[in-house]
């Protein structure tokens, strides 16, 4: 399928509370899309369906059958005193004993990251933003073609938020990795993001970043 991801009346419900219904939308290969929507309409509820970490009340997702997924979480509060470097951080999910491919795709995502100048620094004493590309260099380490960050950005200040977002859009151009990105901040999705997918009131409108309505900001 040319699409990377197909969603077909997907409903979710926590007992009484009807979250959406029937959400119909499909990513293409390569896109940059942004989930926009008010506080409490869903896209958390929905990404995490799309991870597998809850199961819809109804309808169903398809991913492309050669997907490699990667998904990005904000940042935690790291208390200052964590011990692990940032190197040590990204390694995390790899192979404790660590082999000579191993050691030089962590490598590769700290300079792609550019955390490589840095990568002894103690994640605890990290700024934000170098928090925020640690956890994205993680999620490059398995190599994924498509993306997923929830809220990302949203506790950077202005000039991370910029860098952050130059490096997502250098992931898309250069490794045509596909990029949902979820986020409040609709000056940065008009930015840097090409479509919308837009969730309020249990409904999903998708349409290009451009053309997004004035009405919803
Ligand atoms: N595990 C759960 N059990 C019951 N209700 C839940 C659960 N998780 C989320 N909800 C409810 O589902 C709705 C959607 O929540 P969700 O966190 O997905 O919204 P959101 O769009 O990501 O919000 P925000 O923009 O504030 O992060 C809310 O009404 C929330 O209270």
């Amino acid at each position: 399928m040319s699409d990377i991801l197909e969603v077909n009346n997907l409903s979710m419900r926590f007992d009484k509370n009807n979250v959406f219904e029937n959400l119909k939308f499909s990513l293409k290969r390569g896109s940059l899309t942004a989930l926009l929507g008010p506080n409490g309409t869903g896209k958390t509820t929905l990404i995490n369906i799309l991870m597998k970490m809850l199961t819809p009340s109804s309808g169903s997702f398809t991913f492309a059958d050669d997907v490699r997924l990667g998904y990005v979480p904000q940042f935690r509060n790291i208390d200052a005193e964590y011990p692990l470097s940032i190197e040590a951080f990204v390694g995390l999910n790899a192979p404790i004993i660590k082999n000579s491919r191993t050691k030089e795709a962590i490598k590769k995502q700290l300079e792609e990251t550019n955390l490589y100048q840095i990568k002894n620094t103690r994640m605890g004493e990290a700024s934000g933003g170098q928090k925020q590309r640690a956890y994205l260099a993680q999620a490059l380490l398995d190599n994924p073609n498509m993306i997923i960050l929830d809220e990302a950005t949203a506790s950077l200040d202005p000039m991370a938020k910029d860098e952050l977002m130059k490096l997502i859009r250098h992931l898309n151009e250069k490794h045509k990795i596909t990029v949902l990105f979820v986020t409040h901040d609709i000056s940065l999705a008009h930015k840097y993001m090409q479509n919308y997918l837009y969730l309020n009131h249990g409904q999903i409108e998708h349409g290009e970043m451009s053309q997004f309505k004035e009405a919803y900001e």
